[in-house]
This record gives structure tokens, C-alpha cells and sequence, in this order.
């Protein structure tokens, strides 16, 4: 390595602090630089939890993470890592929803790469300045147009996505790359504030928007035709066309529609073992049809086709959607989007069910009509499921399965414990953000599991990417399903949870990459002409470690 003094102390990836031995102290210039005693990384990491513990609210805890992140990866990681489930929240969803509104007031320091389009015409330059001498296996882009359940936060950039690739799945973190393409902003509240960093123009859209996008794409097909490129919280205009129109060209995966569509398939299929039922014996509800929503509806299908053999006509036939202007029929006409009509409900199957004036049929008449046996919320409509809609669900069903997925979870369509009480504990439940576990009549706590996509996400793009996978298909996405289902404690004790808790989530995601993994090659989509038996032993090896790593000074060498 090339660099020495200042340069190796400000470089996160490099510097280790006090972590530095003497050797290396002595080598790259920094006896003189250092204070005398030489710190392990677990004083590092006592030091740093310390200093975590005197900030006192989720957000200010965050700030302090990004700080240590700024300033030093393998600490960062490795605090993290030793209490990932304390503070998993902190860097991710809930308070990574407040890091991201509060993004241009709480900047210090930029972090990934950001492609803005009045800057179009140098984007190549740009990307390559970024990315020169890298080798870039996950990209994570987001436009930031549906940040979680907040909206539009103009060029909010999903560092933490990528930060839980490494946590969770063992990405080496210089392999990935965060993208905000900033094509501007519709939130008001952001193009009125002076302090807003984004480009401060309404959002392109149209032919533009499209250009701009595919510019990026065909950078990364062209510079690194072997990653990953995974697409967050982009609009709902945009998230299904986009990954529709790259899928055949690149290995893309958008995490809203594929990652949450196949841990609700896993949360599912852990809550049918409970009951003793089958996939294809539910009948679904789902609220909210937008990105999530639809992902949800179509993995759900799917799952019910390739786990229970049904047709896939029959298999929607279980399937009953609600968006804005409640159920999702056939006489809706203009107000159905793209992607839900083919869960359209015929019109004479409503004949006579009580409707609001405009003809729509809302939530409480759905499920008084289907009694539905799951309800999922995806709609970011905090409280939708009320009490009435609740009791009116487990009047029929003996365990309703609940699933409010909405994020933050200030926007939960219900919470848990209230859901809980509604159906005097029956309820099986699971949620997108953490909550506290709940008490059942007969004394038990009733842990709720989190389903989050990031139980499921890095273990899917670790698989996609060590195998270089084409393309990423939707068997890998069930074959990454069906593994973690396999791991639901629920199976083993139906009191557990529906799914495995988040500080499981390393060994659960390395399960999952290599079922994925192992599906790629069997299928012929892997680009590497691995044999599946050594698919384990691959993955294992390919994991990064937050430790640190002996540098020796080279001064023609490379950084
Ligand atoms: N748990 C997870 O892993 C996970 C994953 C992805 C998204 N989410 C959450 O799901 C929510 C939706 O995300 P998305 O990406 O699908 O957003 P989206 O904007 O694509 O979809 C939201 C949908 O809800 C509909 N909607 C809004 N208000 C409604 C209402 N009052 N009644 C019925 N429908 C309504 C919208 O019309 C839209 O179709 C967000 O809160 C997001 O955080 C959770
Ligand atoms: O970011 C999350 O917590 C999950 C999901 O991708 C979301 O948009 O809500
Ligand atoms: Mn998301």
C-alpha cells in the first residue's frame, strides 16, 4: 500500500487508530501521529459502545454510527456486529427513516456516489472517477422517490442497504457501491429549504428520466457486467418497469418488490406450518398495492403455484387487493395501475356488498365478504387495520395472520399489541420494524417477527453475485425463500416466532446464498462453472470480516 501518515488515518477503509501496531506505526509514518498505547479492536469496540451510550436518542445514536463509519470501516463493522440486533435499528430501519428526511441538516460527509442530472453529460467520467480501480461487485441506486413508507426525499442515498449487505451477508464492503441518482425532487418541504444538498428542481420525469436511468444502467452492464444491481425505493411508477425492462439484460433485483415479496412468502409459509394448512387453502388480503404490495401479491401466486402444484389461474383466485379506491375490481377501470389488474376482482362477485358513494368497496366489507385467513399492509396508512376490521378478521379465522409490513413503524397499519389484544392472542403476526413482543391471555409472550426484506435481501444478492449470475430469476428468489422458511422457529414451536430473529440473521443469509447460489447453478443462469457441492465452502470463503488486516508499506504500490 502507498499511502502513509494523514492520508492512511483519514481513510476508512485503511485506518485502524490506535489499532495500528508499532510496526506499522513505524512504517507508514505515524509513531509520532499516535498516542503511545496500541488498542485491540475489541478495546476499540468497548471504547466506541461507551461513547455510543452517553448519545441518548435513536437519531443521535445514528449520527454517531455514521460518524465511526467516516472515520474507520473495520471498527464500524465490528461494533456493529457484536451487538447487531441493538442496533440494527439504528442504522436501519426506524431511525435510518429520520437519517434520511433529516439527510441535507445532518450532513457531514459524503457517502457512495451521486449522479445528478444536470450533470448527465459527464456521467461516465463521474462514474469512473468513483469507481477507478475497483472491483465493484453490488451497486444499491436509489432516486429516493419512495423512501420506506416517507415518500419522496430527493436524494436520499440507501448507504444503509449496503451497510447491512456487509453486516448480514458478508459483502465486502470496497465491493459495494451506494447511488443517488438525484433527478431532483417533488417534496416541497425539500425544494423550499436552503440547506438542501440535492439538485433543487421538480423530479424529471418521462423520456428524460428514462434516458438518464439507462445511461446509468448501461455503465454499470459496460464497466462491471458481473454485479449486482440492486434498485431501492424507487417510485411506484417506475420500480416493477424498471427491473422489468433490465432483467433480461443484467442481474437486477429491486429489493421493494423481489426481497419483501419473498420474506412474506417465508413469513407466510412458516405461519400455514403453524396452522397445518397449505398455501393454496389461504385466502389473502392485501392493502396497500403499490411496489410492496404487488411484489407480495405476485410471490405469494407464485409460491402457491410451485409449493401446492396449483395453476397459477387458480392460485389468484385466493388473492384479494385493495389500493386507494378499496378492492381492486373490474369496474374501476382508470384507477387500476399497472400490475394489478390482473388480480382485478370480477364486479358480479360484489353484487349486493354495501359500497361508499363513488361505488368502491373499502377494507371492513372485504373482509366481512372473504374472511380473508392473512391480512398484509403495505399501504403506509398507519392504523388502517382498526379494531372492527381486526375482530371482524379473527371472528372467522381461529389464527388470523396479521401482517402490518409498513415502514417506519410509526405507520404500521396496526400495532402488534393491539392486534394482540383485538383477537385475545390468536393472531399470528409480523411486522416490517421492530416492535416489543406481546402477551397472550394465557401468559406467553408472543415475540413478533420482523419481516424485513434485509432478513432475505443480502443472502439473495451474495448468492446472485459469488455465482455471477445472469440474471436474477424468480426460482432463486424461492429457492432463497424456502430456505429461510426452513429456519423459522415457528416450524419447531408454533408459540416462536414466524420468522428468525435478527440476530441470526449472518448465519440465516449465508443459508439462503447458498441455496440461491446452488439454484443458479443448477438452473444455468451462474456464470461460474462451479459444482454445487463446493457452493458452501465458496460462499464461506468469499465472506468479509470486520478484522484488521496487516498492510505493508509499498510506495509504487497501489492504495
Ligand atoms: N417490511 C418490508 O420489508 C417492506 C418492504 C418494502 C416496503 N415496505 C413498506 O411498505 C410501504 C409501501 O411501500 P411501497 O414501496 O410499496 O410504496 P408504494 O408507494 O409503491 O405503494 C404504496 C401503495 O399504497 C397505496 N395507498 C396509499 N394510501 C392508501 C390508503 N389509504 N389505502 C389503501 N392504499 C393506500 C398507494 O396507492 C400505493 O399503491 C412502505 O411503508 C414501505 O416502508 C416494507
Ligand atoms: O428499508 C426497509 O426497512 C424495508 C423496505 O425496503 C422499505 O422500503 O420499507
Ligand atoms: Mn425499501
Amino acid at each position: 500500500m502507498a499511502l502513509r501518515g494523514d492520508t492512511i488515518l483519514t481513510h476508512p477503509t485503511y485506518n485502524k487508530g490506535t489499532g495500528f501496531p508499532l510496526s506499522e506505526r513505524k512504517e507508514f509514518g505515524l509513531t509520532g501521529r499516535l498516542p503511545y498505547r496500541v488498542n485491540t479492536l475489541d478495546e476499540q469496540c468497548h471504547r466506541a459502545y461507551d461513547q455510543l451510550k452517553t448519545r441518548d436518542t435513536p437519531i443521535r445514536k445514528n449520527t454517531f454510527l455514521q460518524s465511526l463509519k467516516d472515520q474507520n470501516w473495520v471498527l464500524y463493522y465490528s461494533l456493529i456486529q457484536r451487538h447487531l440486533k441493538e442496533l440494527i435499528p439504528i442504522i436501519y430501519t426506524p431511525t435510518q427513516g429520520d437519517a434520511i428526511a433529516n439527510y441535507s441538516h445532518l450532513f457531514r460527509r459524503s457517502e457512495g456516489m451521486f449522479l445528478t442530472y444536470p450533470h448527465e453529460d459527464s456521467m461516465e467520467q463521474d462514474f469512473l472517477e468513483q469507481t477507478r480501480g475497483r472491483d465493484i461487485q453490488l451497486f444499491v441506486v436509489s432516486d429516493a422517490e419512495a423512501i420506506l413508507g416517507i415518500g419522496d426525499q430527493g436524494v436520499g442515498i440507501a448507504t444503509a442497504k449496503s451497510a447491512i449487505y456487509t453486516l448480514v451477508g458478508g459483502i465486502n464492503p470496497t465491493k459495494a457501491v451506494s447511488v443517488a441518482l438525484d433527478v431532483g425532487t417533488d417534496n416541497e418541504e425539500l425544494l423550499k429549504d436552503d440547506l438542501y444538498v440535492g439538485w433543487p428542481q421538480k423530479r424529471v420525469r418521462g423520456a428524460d428520466y428514462d434516458r438518464f436511468v439507462d445511461k446509468f444502467v448501461q455503465l454499470v452492464r459496460k464497466h462491471y457486467p458481473h454485479s449486482l444491481l440492486h434498485f431501492e425505493d424507487f417510485g411506484v411508477s417506475n420500480a416493477k418497469r424498471l427491473l422489468d425492462l433490465y432483467h433480461d439484460q443484467h442481474a437486477v433485483f429491486n429489493d421493494d418488490v423481489q426481497g419483501t415479496g419473498a420474506v412474506a412468502l417465508a413469513a407466510v409459509m412458516s405461519a400455514v406450518g403453524v396452522t397445518k394448512t397449505r398455501l393454496a387453502d389461504q385466502r389473502f388480503l392485501i392493502y396497500g398495492a403499490g411496489s410492496a404490495g404487488l411484489g407480495i401479491a405476485r410471490q405469494l401466486r407464485d409460491g402457491v403455484v410451485k409449493i401446492d402444484g396449483v395453476s397459477a389461474s387458480d392460485a389468484k383466485r385466493g388473492f384479494y387487493i385493495l389500493d386507494r379506491h378499496g378492492l381492486v375490481k373490474e369496474s374501476l377501470g382508470q384507477f387500476i395501475r399497472a400490475g394489478q389488474e390482473e388480480f382485478a376482482r370480477p364486479d358480479a362477485e360484489w353484487a349486493g356488498v354495501p359500497t361508499d358513494g363513488n361505488g368502491e368497496v373499502g377494507l371492513l366489507e372485504v373482509v366481512k365478504k372473504v374472511k380473508p385467513t392473512i391480512m398484509i399492509g403495505c399501504s403506509t396508512k398507519a392504523g388502517a387495520f382498526t379494531e372492527e376490521v381486526v375482530r371482524e378478521m379473527a371472528k372467522h379465522v381461529e389464527r388470523p395472520l396479521i401482517m402490518p409490513l409498513s415502514n417506519p413503524d410509526r405507520l404500521v397499519e396496526v400495532k402488534p399489541s393491539l392486534a394482540n389484544d383485538w383477537t385475545e392472542g390468536r393472531a399470528l403476526m409480523a411486522t416490517g420494524s421492530p416492535f416489543p413482543p406481546c402477551r397472550q391471555p394465557n401468559g406467553k409472550e408472543y415475540i413478533i417477527a420482523e419481516c424485513n426484506n434485509a432478513l432475505i435481501y443480502p443472502g439473495l444478492g451474495f448468492g446472485a453475485m459469488i455465482t455471477e449470475a445472469r440474471t436474477v430469476t424468480d426460482t432463486m428468489i424461492i429457492a432463497g425463500a424456502q430456505r429461510l422458511a426452513s429456519l423459522a422457529p415457528a416450524l419447531r414451536d408454533p408459540d416462536l416466532p414466524l420468522l428468525p430473529d435478527f440476530a441470526d440473521a449472518p448465519m440465516v443469509n449465508f443459508e439462503i446464498a447458498v441455496a440461491v447460489a446452488e439454484q443458479a447453478i443448477d438452473e444455468g443462469t451462474a456464470g461460474v462453472p462451479w459444482k454445487k457441492g463446493e457452493v458452501r465452502e465458496r460462499v464461506k470463503a468469499a465472506q468479509w470480516q470486520p478484522v484488521y488486516r496487516d498492510f505493508v508499506y509499498d510506495p509504487n504500490g497501489a492504495r
